[in-house]
C-alpha cells in the first residue's frame, strides 16, 4: 500500500478560515442581517413573503428583480406549467439507477442531464437562461417524485396543469390529491429556502457560473455543495438524529452525551446569525400544526426538547433545517427526500445568482497561502531514501 506522504497539518483555524465574514461579491437579491435576526429577498421581508405570497410569485421576484403586476404574473404562470412535463429520455435514465442510489445523488446526475434535452441549449441570451431556470425549477420536483415512485414500484405520473410547485410535487409523489393545509405549509417551507446569499451551494454555483460555465452545470456543482451534511444535507440528519433518540424523555441525556463528545447536532449553527434565524419561527409552528393534523406529535416534542437542551447548554440557536425534519415526515414525505426539498426551492436563489454573476462578470480565482515545503531536489526513484 502506498506510504502517505501528507503530514497532519499543525495549522489553527484562523477566523478567516471557511472564509468567514470575507465579502466575495456585491448582490441584489439577498440580504441577511445576522445580528438583528432578518432576512430579505429583493427588499422584502422573507417572512412576510412567506405569510402572504407564494413559491411561484417569490421565485418571479428573485429571478425579475420585484414582484409581478397581474398581467404579469399571469403570462408567467402560463409560460411555467407550458414546460412542465419531463423529458422522457429523462425518465428512461430515472430507471436505469441501481436501486442503492440516493435521491440526492439521482437529482445531481439527472439535472445534469436534463440540460441535454434543452430546446435552449447552447443559447446563453438572458431570455434563454431564465427559460433554462424556470425548467429547472419545474422538473426538478418532478424528477424527485418521479425516481422516488419508481424506487417504490409505481409509475411516473404527470403534474396538473396549472397547480403550483407545492402542490404538484406532493401531488406527483403521492397520486392523490394532497390536503390543502400541507399544500400551504410546503409552500411556505419553498419560499423559507429559496435564497440565502452566499451560502455555500450558491457560491459553487457563482463559481462555477464566473468560468461561463452552461447553466446546468452551475446548478449541478451547487446540488453537490447543498448535499453534504453541513450545509442541505442537515435536515436527513436531524431527522437521523430524532428517530435514534425515540422519545422526548431521551432526547436530554443523549444530546449531553453529544456534547460532552464535541459532537455537533444537525440543525443548529450557522455562519451568518448570531440570533436565531428567523425562518426557524414559521417553521416551528408549521411543524407544529402540521403534526398535529398527522396526528404524529411525537417528533415534533422530541425536536422540541433537543431545541432546549441544545440552548441551554450551548447557546447555539437553531437553524432552518431543524424543524423541516418533522414538518416534512408528517407530511409523509420520506427522510431521503428532504435535501432534494431543499434544492427545489434553493433552485431558484442560485439561479438568480448565475444570472446576477454573468451581469457584471469576472472569474472568481482566489489565492491559497502556500505552507508546504519549497526548495526539495528531485532524486531518481532508486536512490530516494524516503
Ligand atoms: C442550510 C444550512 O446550511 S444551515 C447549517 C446546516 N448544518 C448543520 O446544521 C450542521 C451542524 N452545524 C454546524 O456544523 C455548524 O454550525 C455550521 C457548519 C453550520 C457553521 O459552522 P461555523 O460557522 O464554522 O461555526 P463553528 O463550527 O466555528 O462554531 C462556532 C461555535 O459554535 C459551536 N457550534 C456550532 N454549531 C454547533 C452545533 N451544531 N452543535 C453544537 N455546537 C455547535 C461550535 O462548537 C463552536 O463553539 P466554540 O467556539 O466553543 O468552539
Ligand atoms: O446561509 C448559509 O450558510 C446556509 C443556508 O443556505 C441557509 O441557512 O439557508
Amino acid at each position: 500500500m502506498a506510504k502517505n506522504c501528507i503530514k497532519e497539518p499543525e495549522v489553527k483555524q484562523t477566523s478567516e478560515a471557511g472564509l468567514a465574514d470575507v465579502v466575495a461579491c456585491q448582490s441584489d437579491i439577498c440580504f441577511i442581517d445576522g445580528d438583528n435576526c432578518r432576512l430579505v429577498y429583493r427588499g422584502y421581508n422573507a417572512i412576510d413573503l412567506a405569510m402572504n405570497s407564494n413559491f411561484e410569485e417569490v421565485a418571479y421576484l428573485l429571478w425579475y428583480g420585484c414582484l409581478p403586476r397581474i398581467t404579469e404574473y399571469k403570462a408567467f404562470l402560463a409560460g411555467f406549467t407550458g414546460s412542465m412535463a419531463l423529458p422522457s429520455n429523462t425518465v428512461m435514465i430515472l430507471r436505469m439507477f441501481p436501486k442503492s442510489v440516493t435521491p440526492m445523488e439521482v437529482l445531481r446526475t439527472a439535472v445534469s442531464s436534463l440540460g441535454h434535452w434543452d430546446p435552449d441549449s447552447g443559447n446563453t441570451a438572458l431570455d434563454a437562461s431564465l427559460r433554462k431556470a424556470q425548467r429547472l425549477t419545474l422538473r426538478m420536483p418532478l424528477l424527485i417524485a418521479a425516481h422516488q415512485r419508481l424506487r417504490e414500484g409505481n409509475e411516473p405520473i404527470n403534474p396538473i396543469p396549472g397547480q403550483g410547485i407545492a402542490y404538484n410535487f406532493l401531488y406527483t409523489l403521492k397520486g392523490k390529491v394532497p390536503d390543502p393545509k400541507i399544500v400551504e405549509a410546503f409552500d411556505m417551507a419553498l419560499i423559507l429556502h429559496a435564497d440565502h446569499e452566499l451560502n455555500a451551494s450558491t457560491f459553487a454555483a457563482r463559481v462555477t457560473a464566473a468560468t461561463m460555465a452552461d447553466i446546468y452545470s452551475c446548478v449541478t456543482s451547487a446540488i453537490g455543495a447543498l448535499k453534504g451534511p453541513l450545509h442541505g444535507g442537515a435536515n436527513m440528519e436531524v431527522m437521523q438524529l430524532i428517530e435514534e433518540i425515540g422519545t422526548p424523555e431521551n432526547a436530554e441525556p443523549y444530546i449531553l452525551d453529544k456534547l460532552e463528545n464535541k459532537v455537533k447536532i444537525p440543525g443548529f449553527g450557522h455562519r451568518v446569525y448570531r440570533c436565531e434565524d428567523p425562518r426557524v419561527a414559521v417553521l416551528r409552528d408549521c411543524a407544529e400544526s402540521i403534526s398535529e393534523l398527522a396526528g404524529e406529535g411525537k417528533n415534533y416534542a422530541i425536536t422540541r426538547e433537543i431545541e432546549r437542551v441544545v440552548l441551554e447548554k450551548t447557546k447555539v440557536y437553531p437553524n432552518v433545517d431543524l424543524y423541516t425534519a418533522s414538518l416534512y415526515h408528517a407530511m409523509g414525505i420520506p427522510t431521503e427526500l428532504f435535501t432534494p426539498i431543499f434544492a427545489i426551492s434553493r433552485v431558484v436563489g442560485w439561479t438568480s445568482h448565475i444570472l446576477e454573476q454573468w451581469s457584471n462578470n469576472r472569474l472568481i480565482r482566489p489565492r491559497a497561502e502556500y505552507t508546504g515545503p519549497r526548495d526539495l531536489v528531485y532524486s531518481p526513484i532508486d536512490q530516494r531514501t524516503r
